[in-house]
């Protein structure tokens, strides 16, 4: 086929094209003959005077047909063929007829059909042979034949068109369709392996909270649990990071352990002589702490627990005589209790246990960064919030030791932040009717007056669900005005005081009193 292009916009383009055999939609072309087409839309038919005559080559005149012996022409291809020819020219209808007579010697059935002459000898289109094995499987039709179906085909394909090997049989009945069978829905396992699916799809706040529960299970002891809403879930799995010991930060160094000091009794210790046990300011008896519970507990006693300040506690250790073997251990044993983070509503997050708590038991104990005071007060300008997670570890301030070796200046102290990272008692709230108390504990060192523990006891009975709580100001003095500006307590208790602390300690610069909390 030759045609040629003109652009009204570009010299006259010419190109030669030669098709030969039927078209892409399966119908016989006419021979080549020279072809114009005119794009330019003005009638101008000049270039056909141009354009040389060209004759029709013999082979033009032969369909497509393969001499493969596996793939024959379509039948019904040649019907539609015949089918058009009707109306077109005596020329084309004498290609047709050949082509029938020609089929007939190959073994189709087109005895009826006018059909145009056959070059078996000439093949256009290259089509892959089969190998070898499967060509002599397949025995190709003689002149004259006709193709025998073979019966009972196991793959539903005409063996006539796609004829097939034993090989290929068994590999179909295999696998392209395997035997159906009866299932009992309610017995059919989903499960891809013996053991169940790692991965299943979550939703975003599913995962969330499943982050959560993870970082829960990191915390040492009993389970510690959360019930809140995902809003609050995220808020905390962003901003919180849960600690099982405190976390040292610039500025901040633990006494060396060399000048530890213990207790020297010999075998288990006597709580009426042992040296862990301090004595009264006033006199040389020694302060009551821990007795037996009758449910095996070692509790705070009560004489401990109603003295408005609470002396500190140095419970025995590794450079005791007992080596730390003995009752005077309860904070170092651990968190006995199982806890529950929960939404409070107005006073925020709260802390509660699904456990009874007797009076006197140790509950937990305060986590979070140790800070040295000028970064305390630092963060706390900077704070825009009503919330506060800081406690002084100034117990010491006034003792004589310890203002000799540090002095009374407050800065020297270190402040411990609860804020970013801490442990399940920095959701304790405040009450002004509270049911904890919080003790100062030195357990491993006694000898560092600047870091130990603030230790949460039971004031009495604690029932299952209750919220715990303590008093954030117990210095208070009832006999000052309420600031109005002070963060409002919502307690509820009937002697609610109104307010968690004078504002004057959260805002206005430098903190004007170490922050107390005994
Ligand atoms: C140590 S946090 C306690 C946990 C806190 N509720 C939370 O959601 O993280 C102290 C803050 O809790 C709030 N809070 C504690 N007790 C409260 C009370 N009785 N009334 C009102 N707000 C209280 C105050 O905002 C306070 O600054």
């Amino acid at each position: 086929m030759r045609v040629q292009t003109r652009l009204n916009y570009s010299p006259t383009i010419a190109f030669n094209m030669a098709i030969h055999g039927p078209s892409v939609d399966g119908a016989l072309q006419p021979p080549s003959l020279p072809l114009f087409y005119d794009l330019t839309g003005d009638g101008d038919s000049e270039p056909e005077k141009t354009l040389p005559k060209i004759s029709p080559r013999k082979e033009d005149l032969a369909p497509f047909v393969s001499t493969l012996p596996h793939r024959r022409p379509s039948t019904s291809g040649l019907r539609l063929l015949q089918k058009r020819n009707v109306t077109e020219s005596s020329e084309d209808s004498s290609v047709t007829s050949n082509l029938g007579r020609q089929g007939t010697q190959m073994g189709l059935n087109l005895s009826t059909s006018p059909t145009p002459s056959l070059k078996r000898t000439h093949v256009e289109v290259v089509i892959p042979s089969p190998p070898q094995r499967r060509q002599k499987l397949f025995k190709p039709l003689k002149a004259g034949e006709t193709a025998e179906p073979i019966k009972n085909s196991p793959n539903g394909f005409s063996p006539c068109r796609f004829p097939t090997d034993t090989e290929d049989n068994e590999k179909t009945a295999k696998r392209a369709y395997p035997t159906a069978r009866n299932i009992t829905r309610s017995v059919v396992s989903y499960a891809m392996s013996p053991r169940p699916m790692p991965y299943r799809s979550i939703t975003p706040i599913q995962a969330l909270r499943y982050e959560f529960q993870q970082k829960l299970k990191r915390i040492h002891g009993p389970e510690v649990s959360f019930n809140m809403g995902d809003e609050k879930v995220a808020m905390l799995s962003a901003n919180f990071g849960f600690l099982n010991e405190y976390k040292l930060q610039d500025g901040v160094a633990r006494a060396d352990a060399g000048f530890n000091a213990g207790c020297t009794c010999n075998g288990p210790c006597d709580p009426a002589s042992c040296d862990c046990v301090e004595m009264e300011d006033d006199s040389d008896k020694l302060i009551s702490t821990y007795r037996p519970s009758f449910n095996g507990q070692v509790v705070l006693g009560s004489e401990f627990l109603e003295r408005k300040l609470h002396p500190r506690i140095l419970e025995c250790n590794k450079a005791c005589g007992c080596k730390g073997k003995c009752w005077n251990t309860a904070v170092q044993r651990g968190r006995s209790v199982r806890l529950q983070i929960f939404d409070t509503g107005g006073r925020g997050l709260g802390l509660r246990s699904p456990d009874a708590i007797v009076k006197g038991q140790f509950i937990d104990i305060y986590l979070g960064e140790v800070i040295t005071t000028q970064e305390a007060d630092a963060r706390e300008n900077a704070d825009e919030t009503n919330q506060s997670y800081l406690f002084t570890l100034d117990h010491n301030r006034y003792d004589d030791d310890v203002v000799e070796m540090y002095g009374e200046d407050y800065e020297n102290f270190y402040v411990v932040d609860g804020q970013k990272f801490g442990s399940p008692t920095r959701f304790i709230n405040h009450s002004c009717n509270p049911n904890c108390i919080i003790a100062p504990v030195y357990t491993t060192n006694h000898a560092d007056h600047l870091i130990y523990y603030l230790a949460f006891f039971a004031l009495r009975d604690i029932p299952i669900g209750t919220e715990l709580t303590f008093d954030y100001n117990p210095n208070w003095d009832g006999s000052k005005k309420i600031d109005p500006n002070a963060v409002k307590c919502l307690c509820g208790e009937p002697n609610c005081r109104g307010q968690l602390w004078p504002n004057a300690r959260k805002k206005g610069g430098k903190a004007p009193s170490p922050r107390p909390f005994l």
